[in-house]
């Protein structure tokens, strides 16, 4: 299969061209740029300089579909909108690391996004990319919309208890953190070493545009609408996601029923892996990994379930999933190309 990285030069692109380029069915016919078109991959960032890559396109509607079977969007959002639909009715497959499919309302989108949504004929056609949850929808889609980062940190945390009913769905908080490298490449004040460094700070407070992701989807499990509270913290460290997920139980349960739920649901999914020991993650045990571990505490006193989730954000949290997902979608056995153990320390 063929496959263009459009945005490689950032981050989530980035992380594609290391996974793609050991991927046994997959060669990356195509490399895009917005500001290095003419460069050589190994001239922006030079320890890929082993590595036998395209040199880099310039971003245009031919470059993308020229040759590709599925073209890959690692842009910010509001920029994969406007090539997707011409490349769909091309027959070429697109999975987007972006927000611009994820939402199926345009008005939602726009109300937390702040520019203009793609239409809502080609929203109907995107296929959520949460893995573990849409497997069967995954499987033949031709257009997938990757989840952000804390959601599938967060999802993969709450949609097994969420199913089961034992909390009140509407109780649940989300305190995330995250690193910086979630930000993207780009310089900005808010990210810069000395603003970072030896610092943790809140932003985007009841404003994050991943709190209706997390709401459509938890909302479309218990077919009723469901409200949480996230916040979202910058930590300083490069990458890695950590959430501390807070809910209220509605029925007597023990721990022990709690974790045997989580084991038996994710039983078959090789990148979930559930704590069965009573001890919480971190972060860098499944740094530059396709992992995502979940850890449990109850809180007798306060009645309230506690679930850790971590993962890593350009890994499971992006690119990672993102190539987990083209495998569901071709067939393949889902781990392909994906076998990374963590780095750790
Ligand atoms: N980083 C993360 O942890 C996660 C990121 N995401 C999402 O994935 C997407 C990519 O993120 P990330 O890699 O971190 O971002 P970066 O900022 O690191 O990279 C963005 C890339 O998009 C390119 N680009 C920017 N504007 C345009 C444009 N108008 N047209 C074409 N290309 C453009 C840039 O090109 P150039 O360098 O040539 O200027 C760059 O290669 C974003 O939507 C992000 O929200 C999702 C989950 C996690
Ligand atoms: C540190 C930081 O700024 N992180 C980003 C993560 C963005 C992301 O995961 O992607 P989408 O915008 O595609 O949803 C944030 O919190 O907005």
């Amino acid at each position: 299969m063929k496959a263009t990285i459009v945005g490689a030069t950032g981050y989530g692109g980035l992380e594609l061209m290391r996974i793609l380029n050991n991927h046994p069915y997959i060669n990356i016919h195509s490399v895009v740029s917005n500001s290095y078109a003419g460069k050589d991959v190994k001239d922006v960032y030079p320890h890929l300089s082993g590595a036998n890559l395209p040199v880099l396109a310039a971003m245009n509607m031919e470059n993308l579909e020229d040759g590709a079977d599925i073209v890959f969007f690692a842009t910010p959002s509001g920029v994969s909108k406007e090539y997707i639909p011409q490349l769909i009715e091309k027959g070429i497959k697109c999975i987007d690391l972006s927000g611009d499919f994820r939402l199926t309302s345009p008005a939602v989108y726009e109300q937390w996004y702040m520019h203009p949504s793609a239409s809502q004929d080609y929203l109907n056609k995107a296929v959520y990319g949460l893995s573990e949850m849409n497997e069967k929808v995954i499987e033949g889609a031709q257009l997938i919309a990757n989840p952000g980062c804390f959601p599938t940190a967060s999802l993969l945390a709450m949609i097994p208890i969420v199913k089961t009913g034992w909390i009140d769905e509407n109780s649940i908080i989300i305190d995330g953190k995250t690193g910086v490298s979630g930000a993207g490449r780009g310089v900005s004040l808010g990210t810069h070493f000395s603003e970072t460094n030896e610092n943790v700070k809140a932003y985007k407070l009841g404003k994050h545009q991943h709190i209706p992701e997390m709401e459509q989807v938890l909302s479309d499990i218990v077919s009723k609408p469901i409200q949480l509270t996230f916040s979202s913290h910058l930590v300083p460290m490069t990458r890695g996601i950590l959430c501390t997920i807070y809910m209220k139980l509605t029925e007597t349960v023990t721990l022990e029923m709690v974790v045997s739920m989580y084991k038996e649901f994710y039983r078959n999914r090789p990148f979930v892996r559930i704590r069965t020991d009573g001890t919480y993650p971190s972060t860098k045990e499944v740094y530059g990994s396709n992992y995502c571990d979940i850890g449990f505490a109850l809180d007798v006193r306060t009645n309230q379930l506690i679930i850790v989730s971590v993962i890593d954000n350009v890994m499971k949290g992006a690119a990672g999933q993102a190539v987990q997902n083209v495998n569901i979608m071709m067939g393949w056995t889902e781990t392909t190309g994906l076998e990374l153990s963590p780095l750790y320390p």
